[in-house]
């Protein structure tokens, strides 16, 4: 198995540098160095999906990668291009990395330098200070509670940071416990190789909020990080898809644009397979279901379980597809049924599209999106109250019929709601109005279902033209910074 071959040679390796270079003089070089540079800093603001870039040129899933990489032009080239730290691996055996390129790393760029490797033993940690490491990486796989512990233990007196890896919600549990700050998330299985793209979802929502959150491997395209900017973590690392890229800058560009300017789209009110798989073909980030039964838009919970099962896009995507989310809407439903029918269907998000209260919304075992409308200055000091117990904020168009009515609202008022809070615009949004709806209001994300519809049923031209129309509208949006930094929540 790849990892305990790995963690025996790690442990040969080091016994012998222990006897090249005893522990009381690493610890001696490792003080000596001047002090580690602000981690946490690097991935301030919070609300930004910030890039640790890796430095490597082979890999044991993929083999060499990029074999005749220049470390420190490639990390100069990172910082330049506006990654946050840099990762460096220092395994020389599986990942052909070496001591020698942190130092000259750290030496040439400004920003923090993660030492990535498979630290076992206090001497490595000695060790990653005395070569100029700012942070090490605590793989929780490879560890136990006590040696965790110790090692964050050690990393802390040296005033260095850990990026506690996990993969698993139990490991997540270690890492909480163990009072790791920046906690990795890794979708490759360390044992197997596999990668498994929703781990970060699935793990998300069990880490505290004040923790920094790191999305791990696999990060290629600009699906892959538009779905980083929803599970709000505040920092990928990239390695293979930057090394073996022809255009670093561009890719790094593209990578940061696209997890931080992107606008999220749910298609809301499906019910039958094939507006799913256009839904999904088109790029739909999540999936909307009504089970609000006055509603024409009414679908069963068991019905749903059908409706994906048909669906081919859902069942079985393409290569490097990543699904959506699925969305649940209730309007003033027991928290009971709607727990169980979110188990039932695995159900990511919650919609609360009556009059639930912010205590309502805290009994609800998933991440809640609660629905709020606003007629008039006045409202949007109701927002706050929900703000920080819910996940997103949708502003919907008041109505005696709670929503799905296609009018539009008051986008002035929702525009100032975007200004304090991620929101999802609903209310009356068609692919005709979408752009002017980006462009005046800049929400976090679009939630659009009349609009997507012909005689009340879902019509799939208009699904695939009003998402092409979002992302048209992102790249207008992304080609004028100046907007961009108007609305740094989105
Ligand atoms: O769509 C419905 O039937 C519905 C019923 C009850 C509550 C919410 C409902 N839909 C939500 O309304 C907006 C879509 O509005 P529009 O049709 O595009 O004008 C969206 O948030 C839906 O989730």
């Amino acid at each position: 198995m790849f990892l305990d071959r790995i963690v025996n040679q790690t442990r040969i390796d080091l016994a012998q540098r222990k006897i090249d270079l005893p522990l009381e003089q690493i610890k001696r070089q490792a003080l000596e160095q001047p002090s580690p540079r602000d981690v946490l800093e690097a991935f301030d603001p919070r609300d930004r999906v910030h890039l640790i870039a890796e430095v490597k040129r082979a890999s044991p899933s993929k083999g060499l990668l990029a074999p005749d990489l220049d470390p420190v032009a490639t990390a100069k080239i990172y910082e330049q291009s506006g990654a946050s730290v840099i990762s460096v691996l220092t395994e020389p055996h599986f990942f052909l990395g070496s001591p020698e390129y942190l130092t000259a790393i750290k030496n040439a760029v400004s920003v923090p330098v993660l030492r990535k490797d498979f630290i076992i033993d206090e001497y490595q940690v000695y060790e990653a200070r005395a070569w100029g490491a700012d942070m090490i990486l605590l793989i929780c796989a490879i560890l136990d509670d006590q040696q965790l512990r110790d090692l964050l233990n050690v990393a802390t007196s040296l005033r260095m940071r850990a990026l506690v890896e996990v993969h698993s919600q139990d490991e997540a549990q270690r890492a909480i416990a163990a009072g790791a700050v920046i906690i990795g998330v890794n979708s490759r299985n360390l044992t197997t190789f596999e990668m498994n793209p929703y781990l970060i979802r699935d793990i998300r929502r069990i880490l505290p909020e004040d923790r920094v959150i790191v999305a791990e491997s696999g990060i290629h395209s600009e699906a892959d990080v538009r779905r980083l900017a929803r599970y709000d973590v505040q920092a990928m690392l990239v390695g293979e898809s930057l090394v073996v890229s022809k255009n670093i800058p561009d890719h790094i560009q593209m990578l940061l644009r696209h997890a931080n300017h992107t606008t999220q789209v749910k298609i809301c009110g499906l019910s039958e397979p094939e507006h799913i798989d256009t839904a999904i073909e088109a790029g739909a980030d999540m999936l909307g279901f009504i089970f609000h039964k006055p509603s024409h838009r009414y679908i069963q919970p068991e019905r749903v379980l059908e409706v994906l099962a048909a669906s081919q896009s859902y069942t079985q995507p393409r290569q490097g597809q990543v699904l959506p989310d699925l969305v649940g809407v209730f309007v003033n439903e027991d928290a009971d049924t709607i727990n169980a029918i979110a188990d039932q269907i695995g159900l990511h998000y919650i919609q609360l599209h009556g009059d639930e209260t912010p205590e309502f919304c805290q009994q609800i075992n998933r991440p809640v999106i609660k629905a709020l409308s606003l007629r008039q200055l006045e409202d949007l000091e109701r927002l706050a109250s929900y703000r920080d117990i819910t996940w997103r904020l949708l502003i919907d168009t008041p109505t005696p019929d709670w929503g799905g009515t296609g009018r539009t609202g008051d986008w002035e008022l929702a525009r100032l709601a975007a200004q304090q809070s991620k929101i999802l615009l609903a209310g009356g949004l068609t692919a005709e109005n979408v752009a002017t709806a980006i462009d005046q209001v800049q929400p976090w994300g679009l939630d659009v279902s009349s609009g997507v519809e012909t005689e009340r049923r879902k019509d799939s031209q208009k699904i695939a033209a009003f998402i092409a129309q979002v992302r048209q509208s992102e790249k207008g949006q992304q080609e004028a910074p100046e907007r961009q930094e108007e609305s740094s929540l989105r």
